[in-house]
Parts: structure tokens; sequence; C-alpha cells
């Protein structure tokens, strides 16, 4: 199983080169790499599993934070109404997207990053994802609130975008035009 000591910090080449399209059908070795990384994001939201491997929380991870270069994300997070959105996908891709944005008056965190970089992270309010599940179905996801927040940090990681990238250099705090913050 995967822990902290193969996630990949800040410094790190992996976290700044674009990552390659993955080959379909995927090959045994992309399945088991795609498969452990729900496997880690489900257990570091597990607090006895956190504990015990000294696992940091996180609502989604991206390959090239295990410095692989490849299109491969998990995301495993619930939406203000409790819904679960847990997807492991191929080749995710924004097909379309909201002009209105958003953010997380929280501010975003990120496990390849050992510090706070506090600020705002505009984000689409909405995305449209089309990706090719573990199954290898295709899928359309039409996103908003957290998970659509969630997707477009772990799309970034793919190109080697890292979230503070979107802060404001000289107010953090700004509030981005056509945004509406989210709690
Ligand atoms: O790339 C994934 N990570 O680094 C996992 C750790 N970060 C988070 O769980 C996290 C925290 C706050 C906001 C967002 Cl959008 C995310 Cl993603
Ligand atoms: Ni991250």
């Amino acid at each position: 199983m995967l822990t902290m000591e193969h996630i990949v910090r800040e410094g790190h080449p992996a976290l700044r080169e674009p990552a390659a399209e993955v080959t379909l059908p995927p090959s045994e070795d992309d399945l088991h790499t795609l498969r452990s990384m729900i496997e880690f994001v489900m257990n570091s939201q597990n607090p006895e599993m956190a504990a015990e491997y000294g696992l940091r929380p996180g609502i989604g991870l991206a390959a090239p934070q295990l410095g692989v270069q490849k299109r491969m994300i998990a995301v495993h997070v619930y939406d203000k109404d409790g819904t679960l959105h847990s997807y492991a996908l191929f080749n995710p891709k924004i097909v379309s997207h909201s002009v209105e944005r958003t953010y997380l008056t929280t501010g975003e965190g990120c496990l390849s990053v050992d510090r706070d970089v506090p600020g705002y992270v505009p984000r689409y309010a909405r995305i449209t994802v089309k990706a090719v599940s573990l199954e290898g179905e295709e899928v359309k996801l039409r996103l908003k609130g957290l998970p659509a927040i969630v997707f477009q940090h772990e799309i970034d990681h793919l190109n080697g975008v890292m979230f503070y990238d979107h802060i404001n250099k000289d107010d953090p705090f700004a509030v981005p035009e056509h945004a509406a913050p989210l709690e």
C-alpha cells in the first residue's frame, strides 16, 4: 500500500513536468498504480489507517505526486449534501467549464507541499470532465462545489501546476472576480 514516503515533495521535478496520456487499455502496472492511488486516498481519510500508517488526509491524488508522469487521478470526497464522489480515472479532461468561478475560503493544501500556503485559489465553479474509469468505461462528469475544485487541483498536477500558482501574489486574499466563496 502507498504511504507518505511514496509522495514526492516540492522541488522534485515530477511536480513540474506534464504527464503523458495513458495508453488504453491500461497495462497491469497502470491499473495497479491507479488502484493503489484510490486506496491511499480512502485510507488517508480513515482515522485508524491514517494513525497506523502516519497518513496526512487527502481528498485526491495525482500520479505525478508518486513520480509517475501519467494522466491518472483519484478523488474521494463528500459534497455539501453528503454525497460521496469517488473516482479513479485515466486521462481526465475538462471539456467545458462555467464562466463563474469559486474558491475555498479555507484555501487549499497539497500532500506534496509540506507548508501552509495561505490564500484564495480561484477555480471554475462548474466543470464537465471526460475520462476513462478503472473498469475501462468512458465517463462524462458534470461537477460543482468541492468535487469540481478537487478535480481541478488534480488535473493541475497532471499539467505541472501547483495550487499556489493561482494565488494572487499581491493580495493572496483578494476575492477573485466572478467568484462565489465555498465555505
Ligand atoms: O493533490 C492532492 N493532494 O495534494 C492531496 C492533499 N490535498 C487535499 O486533499 C486538498 C485540500 C484542500 C483543497 C483541495 Cl482542492 C485538496 Cl486536493
Ligand atoms: Ni495536491
